[in-house]
């Protein structure tokens, strides 16, 4: 298995706390890392280091070269609610806002895996729940990295819905053969998710 990113002695200290302590880890490519542990442990702390939107941590965080392909850094990350759509644009438009001059075969493509086509043209108001995670799921799979950050990504979805996202990352991970670290307090996610279960305490 080959490494694609490396994190020794990995410590974060905010405002004098410390909220994690020389974490020592190795992501592997083509595998789902679910990382848990308690509230306040640190998780979304951790992604935030590893996806690069904060770089002040002791310790290192090496990344090898091959996921820097076409990417642009920061790495995309889905967070818990995709609130951050645009109300007054619709599907398709909020992707191209972040993806500008997108090719329109591409944005078929995407919009297809994630079982949106037939949506593009609904403002948020008109999506459920888990049709605005597929949006922020789409957003990410555009940036075209060969790893995805996920913070507790369908914790505010019912069952039934959740399990179907489950499946639809799970089919869109071993298509593309991405790294997913993933972020859930749930232990039955954890399990169903997970090629490995990161503990932070
Ligand atoms: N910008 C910040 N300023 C001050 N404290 C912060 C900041 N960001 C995080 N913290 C603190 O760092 C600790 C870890 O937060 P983090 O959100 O990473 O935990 P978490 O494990 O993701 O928790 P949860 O499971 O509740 O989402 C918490 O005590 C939090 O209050």
């Amino acid at each position: 298995m080959k490494t694609i990113i490396q994190i020794r002695n990995l410590t974060k200290v905010i405002n004098k706390q410390c909220i994690f302590k020389q974490i020592n880890l190795d992501i592997y490519e083509n595998e789902i890392l679910v990382v848990m542990g308690n509230s306040g442990a640190g998780k979304s702390t951790l992604l935030n280091i590893l996806c690069q939107i904060d770089n002040d941590y002791e310790g290192e965080v090496k990344y090898d070269n091959s996921i820097f392909d076409e990417i642009k850094i920061p790495f995309p990350m889905v967070f818990q609610e995709s609130e951050s759509l645009l109300p007054w644009l619709s599907v398709e438009e909020n992707l191209k806002v972040i993806h500008q001059n997108i090719d329109e075969k591409v944005l078929d493509d995407v919009l297809e895996k994630v079982e949106l086509k037939e949506h593009r043209y609904k403002k948020p108001r008109a999506l459920s729940g888990g049709m605005k995670q597929r949006v922020g799921i789409a957003r990410a799979l555009l940036c075209k990295s060969k790893i995805l950050f996920m913070d507790e990504p369908f914790a505010s979805l019912d069952m039934e819905l959740r399990e179907k996202m489950q499946a639809l990352v799970l089919k869109i991970q071993k298509e593309q053969q991405l790294s997913v670290v993933f972020v859930t307090h749930d232990e039955r996610e954890a399990a169903v998710m997970s090629t490995r279960i990161f503990r932070i305490d």
